[in-house]
C-alpha cells in the first residue's frame, strides 16, 4: 500500500509533541496531504496549527492507521478515546516507550491489529530508523502498511520478538540524544582548548554529521574507518587511548548508558 492509499482512508495521530511532530513533518514533506490527517493534541503548537491537518475534530469512522504518540504515563487517559476504533479494520501503531502490546489489547480489544514501533527524531528529515513488532492480529498486510508509513520517514526493521524493544529503545530510540550530547561535549572540549564557541560548535557538528554520513555510505566497517583516521603515534591515537580506556573509556560509559535506558524501558512496562 502506498502513502496515497493511507491518505485515502485517513491517518489519526494521537499526541503531537516532539516525536509526533517529527514524524508528521516527515509525512507532510513526503506528500501526505494535511487534509488526510486527524490530530488529537491538547496543546497544539503554532507549527501544528499551520499545517492544515484536522485538529481536535471528530475522527473518521475507519481510518487506515491510528498512530499513538503520547507519553507512556498518559496512555491510561489517552487511549480510551480511541476505543470505538478497536476490534475493526483500523491498524493501531504505538511509538510509546515501555508500553507492552498487551496494554493496548486490554483497552482496544484483543482482535485489534496492533503494532508496537520505536522510531527516532531524525524522522523529521527522513533519516529516522523505526523497529516494529506486531501482535497476533497484525497480519503481513498490516506490517507492510505500517512499514509504508514509517519508511516515508527513514529506514524500518522488523523485530523477532517484543522483548527486543527495550534494548532497541536504549540504542536507536534514545540514541540521537547521545549523539547530540557528543556534539555538545566535543564543542565544549574545543572551547576549553581555546577555540571560539561558534567555531568549536561548527567543527563538532560538521564532524559528527560527516562521520555519520561516511559510516553509512562507506563499504568499510566503522572500526576500519576509525583506523583510517589513526596515524601511528599521531594525534588520534593519543585521544583514542583516553576514549578506549578499559574502565573510564567510551565502551564502558556507553554500555552503562544503554543499559540504563533499557532498564528504564523495562521499568516503564511494569507500570
Ligand atoms: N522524543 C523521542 O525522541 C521519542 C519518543 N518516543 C515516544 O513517543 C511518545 C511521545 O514522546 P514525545 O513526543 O517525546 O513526548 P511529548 O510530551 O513531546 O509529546 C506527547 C504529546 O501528547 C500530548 N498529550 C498528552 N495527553 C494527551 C491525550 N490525552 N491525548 C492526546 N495527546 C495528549 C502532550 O500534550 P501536553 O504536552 O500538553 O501534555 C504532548 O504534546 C512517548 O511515548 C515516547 O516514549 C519514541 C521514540 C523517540
Ligand atoms: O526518553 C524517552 O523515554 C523516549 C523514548 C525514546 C526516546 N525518547
Amino acid at each position: 500500500m502506498a502513502l496515497s492509499q493511507i491518505a485515502a482512508q485517513g491517518l489519526v495521530l494521537l499526541g503531537c509533541g516532539k516525536m509526533g511532530s517529527a514524524m508528521l513533518a516527515g509525512w507532510l514533506s513526503e506528500g501526505l496531504p494535511a487534509s488526510s490527517v486527524w490530530v488529537i493534541e491538547p496543546h497544539p503548537s503554532d507549527w501544528l496549527r499551520g499545517t492544515g491537518v484536522h485538529l481536535n475534530q471528530p475522527l473518521p469512522d475507519a481510518p487506515a492507521i491510528v498512530l499513538v504518540a503520547v507519553k507512556p504515563q498518559m496512555m491510561g487517559d489517552a487511549l480510551p478515546v480511541l476505543q470505538a476504533l478497536g476490534n475493526g479494520e483500523t491498524l493501531f501503531v504505538s511509538v510509546a516507550a515501555g508500553t507492552a502490546i498487551a496494554t493496548y489489547e486490554e483497552v482496544l480489544g484483543e482482535s485489534t491489529p496492533i503494532i508496537r514501533a520505536m522510531p527516532n527524531t531524525p524522522a523529521a528529515i527522513g533519516r529516522g530508523i523505526t523497529a516494529l513488532i506486531g501482535n497476533t492480529h497484525a497480519a503481513e498486510d498490516h506490517l507492510s502498511l505500517a512499514e509504508t508509513l514509517l519508511a516515508a520517514v527513514g529506514q524500518t526493521v522488523r523485530l523477532d520478538h517484543e522483548g527486543q524493544m527495550d534494548a532497541v529503545t536504549g540504542v536507536s530510540g534514545s540514541g540521537p540524544a547521545y549523539v547530540f550530547h557528543l556534539i555538545e561535549t566535543l564543542a565544549a572540549a574545543g572551547e576549553a582548548q581555546g577555540l571560539p564557541a561558534d567555531l568549536a560548535l561548527q567543527l563538532a557538528r560538521a564532524t559528527v554529521a560527516g562521520a555519520g554520513a561516511l559510516a553509512e555510505s562507506a563499504e568499510e566497517s566503522p572500526a576500519q574507518l576509525r583506523v583510517n583516521v589513526t596515524s601511528p603515534n599521531g594525534t588520534t591515537q593519543a585521544a583514542l587511548e583516553v576514549l578506549m580506556h578499559e574502565d573510564e573509556g567510551f565502551p564502558n560509559l556507553l554500555h552503562r548508558a544503554v543499559t540504563a535506558a533499557t532498564e528504564r524501558s523495562k521499568e516503564l512496562s511494569r507500570g
